[in-house]
């Protein structure tokens, strides 16, 4: 069937209006029950993505490669879209992951809207799995929807588990009551092992008492360039647009520079802690946009003023030098106390935080068997292949656990 073709379904993707194609629809959906039948009897796992930027590229190739490499089950794009365009096919034959994301560009059908995909994935034949590749708050806002309908969820999307704590709880009932999974890894650090490092310690019974460090890849990648333990350091306008071009920031960088990116996986963190913290905003977080560039209507027009307000960081950074430090944008949970806070800290320069390379992250985990040594985890904490690699990861999990 070609891709893209709508159904007469009503709990499918619907737009055939006519008599004509309304017969020929009960022809198919007679079609499309038996497929589905013969579908079901053999071991399949259906994945639907939404989102082809950075992240979502890097994620179809290596979804590309794993199954290629993976006979069973055998795993099925059915749906991928972007905010503009969508492939899919209404009997759920596989849409083609060979030159995928040039067949999305040049399709002429756009997206239905979130409940129509959850309800096509909830119908589909086998079990199937919603990788969300956006940062999009309304994507997010389905999952309590998919889950409870028994589609599972993979995401490096921080929204969902850093918006509203009802949010939070409506998606863990929702996951607990269908059995459907989600899995979220690289909504902090990228493909690092943090969320599934805290869950470990949580689940096994340590006492989590202190979590700190680099939270942002860009954050690191600017002030390891802006600022280094040696040498002089770039401007501060260009680096921006260097972690821009290099795919660290969120899609607007403003994101990063507010300080709420390295919020969001704060309150992820928190929240997995144990603390009901309440959103990204009910801590003190310390933001880099100058006061001038706060009306700023789009990303593009902050980046193109930005240069003119250089000399705010070269003050922040002269100062840390003045005292023989060096300047990074840190954050902590303290567990005991409830308190949580993003911000600006100088470090001397032998300092692990201060002597980080590129975008790494680097995430200190105080518990009681810990004791005084940490757990720590470093690494590369923005990149489309590195934060796609924790994506992949979680789907072979959920994969193991549903097929
Ligand atoms: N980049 C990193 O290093 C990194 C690391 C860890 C986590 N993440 C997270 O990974 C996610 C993706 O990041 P990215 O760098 O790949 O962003 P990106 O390059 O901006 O790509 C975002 C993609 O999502 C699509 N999209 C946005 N809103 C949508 C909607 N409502 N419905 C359907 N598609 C929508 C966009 O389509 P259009 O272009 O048509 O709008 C685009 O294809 C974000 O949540 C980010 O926080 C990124
Ligand atoms: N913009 C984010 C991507 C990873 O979540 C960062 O720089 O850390």
């Amino acid at each position: 069937m070609e891709q893209g073709v709508l159904s007469k379904h009503p709990s499918r993707f619907t737009d055939a209006a006519s008599p004509l194609l309304a017969s020929t629809l009960h022809i198919r959906q007679f079609g499309k029950v038996l497929g589905g039948i013969i579908m079901a009897a053999t071991n399949q796992v259906f994945v639907a993505v939404i989102g082809a930027g950075g992240v979502g590229k890097a994620f179809l190739s290596q979804l590309r490669n794993l199954a290629s490499h993976k006979p069973s089950p055998k795993l099925k794009l059915c749906y991928i879209s972007t905010s503009r365009k969508a492939l899919y096919n209404d009997d759920y034959s596989e849409v083609n992951m060979e030159g995928v994301v040039e067949a999305l560009a040049n399709s002429s059908k756009t997206p239905p809207a979130l409940p129509q995909v959850i309800d096509y994935l909830a119908a589909a034949p086998a079990k199937s799995i919603l990788v969300d590749n956006t940062s999009s708050q309304d994507v997010a806002d389905q999952y309590p929807l998919a889950l409870s309908r028994g589609v599972s969820i993979v995401t490096p999307n921080k929204k969902a588990f850093s918006g509203s704590y009802q949010l939070w709880q409506a998606i863990f009932t929702a996951a607990a009551t269908s059995g459907a999974k989600v899995y979220h890894e690289s909504s902090v650090g990228a493909g690092l092992p943090v969320i599934s490092t805290l869950k470990d310690l949580v689940e096994t019974g340590d006492k989590v008492t202190k979590i700190e460090g680099v939270f942002s890849g860009t954050m690191s990648f600017l002030f390891n360039s802006f600022a280094p333990t040696e040498g002089a350091g770039g401007k501060w306008s260009d680096e921006v647009k260097k972690a821009k071009n290099l795919g660290y920031t969120e899609p607007d960088p403003r994101d990063d520079l507010n300080g709420l990116d390295v919020a969001r996986k704060l309150t992820i963190l928190a929240r997995l802690a144990g603390l009901a913290v309440e959103s990204p905003t009910s801590f003190p977080v310390q933001s880099l946009i100058p006061k001038e560039l706060e009306s700023c209507r789009s990303g593009d027009e902050f980046l193109d003023k930005l240069p003119a307000f250089d000399q705010q960081m070269e003050e922040t950074k002269a100062a840390a030098e003045k005292v023989g430090k060096v300047v990074r944008f840190v954050g902590s949970i303290d567990v005991a106390a409830n308190k949580v806070k993003v911000g600006l800290e100088m470090f001397d320069r032998s300092h692990p935080i201060a002597a980080l390379k590129g975008s790494d992250n680097i995430i200190s985990f105080y518990t009681e068997r810990y004791g005084s040594n940490p757990l720590i985890v470093q690494g590369a904490g923005a990149g489309g292949d590195v934060t796609a690699m924790g994506v992949t990861a979680d789907l072979i999990k959920v994969v193991a656990q549903i097929s």
